[in-house]
């Protein structure tokens, strides 16, 4: 297995209180930020390539490909495969049978990261309105939601393909603010990817990342968040509602 030494980030703890104050709404991505999901798409990708008769990705290199939805990781391993971009019939073949495949095994090894129960709970309970956007299929939400005890936190989740545009477009997140009637300028976009970065400043949301996800092999950084955090306790701690939460 590839290890990625990650950066220490020491946070500027009256950063964080100053940019989250005001703050209503916090959207979360899924993989990468909340759930290690890498693992069960993985063994997903290899039973689908195999199943087609093709060689099989190690894991490593499927975490490169996550982060744009189903469909692009499917043809990314098409093309790795290939050596050459599917034809488009192969891409929906191979598209349906990983569907199958994920659908049939989606938290076997999946985990949920540190801190991240408590801080939707403690958020949660702050009133704060919480809203989860992925690019991961919409059928597959619900189902790990469910199974982290996750559900219950979230006024509402987008997936992929839930709406004609998914992130780095900022129409999912401009969504769920319309929805939720809270303006953007009272948002906070929290991911692991420049496609979560790029997304959140469109949409005019403030921008948290996390570097512990899955960001195509690139540093965070790069993507200009507002804040780096190193784990989602952090922002229990030290955001503008913590002395509520923590007494
Ligand atoms: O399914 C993907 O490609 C990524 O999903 P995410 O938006 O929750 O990181
Ligand atoms: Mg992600």
């Amino acid at each position: 297995m590839r290890q990625r030494a990650l950066k220490v980030h020491p946070i500027n703890y009256s950063e964080l209180h100053t940019i989250l104050q005001g703050k209503r709404l916090i959207a979360f991505d899924l993989d990468g930020t909340l759930i290690d999901s890498v693992p069960d798409l993985a063994v997903a990708v290899a039973r689908t390539l195999d199943e087609l008769g093709l060689p099989e990705p190690s894991e490593a290199e499927v975490r490169d490909w996550v982060g744009n939805g189903a469909p692009v990781l499917v043809e990314r391993a098409l093309t790795w495969a290939l050596q050459a971009p599917p034809e488009p019939s192969l891409q929906q073949r191979a598209y349906d049978v990983f569907m199958v495949h994920y659908g049939a095994a989606p938290n076997t090894l999946t985990t949920l990261y540190p801190g991240v129960k408590q801080a939707l709970e403690a958020l949660h309970q702050q009133g704060l309105t919480l809203v989860l956007i992925t690019n991961k299929p919409e059928s597959f939400i619900e189902p790990l939601l469910k199974h982290f005890e996750l559900l219950d936190y979230f006024t509402l989740w987008i997936g992929g393909d839930s709406l004609a545009e998914k992130k780095p477009h900022p129409l999912p997140l401009l969504h769920a603010a319309h929805h939720c009637q809270i303006p953007p300028a009272e948002c906070v976009m929290v991911g692991d990817s420049r496609h979560d970065m790029a997304a959140g400043k469109a949409a005019g949301f403030t921008t948290l990342a996390l570097p512990y996800g899955y960001n195509h092999g690139e540093p965070i950084e790069n993507s200009h968040p507002d804040l780096v955090l190193s784990s989602l306790t952090e922002l229990l701690l030290n955001a503008p509602w913590a002395t509520k939460v923590v007494g």
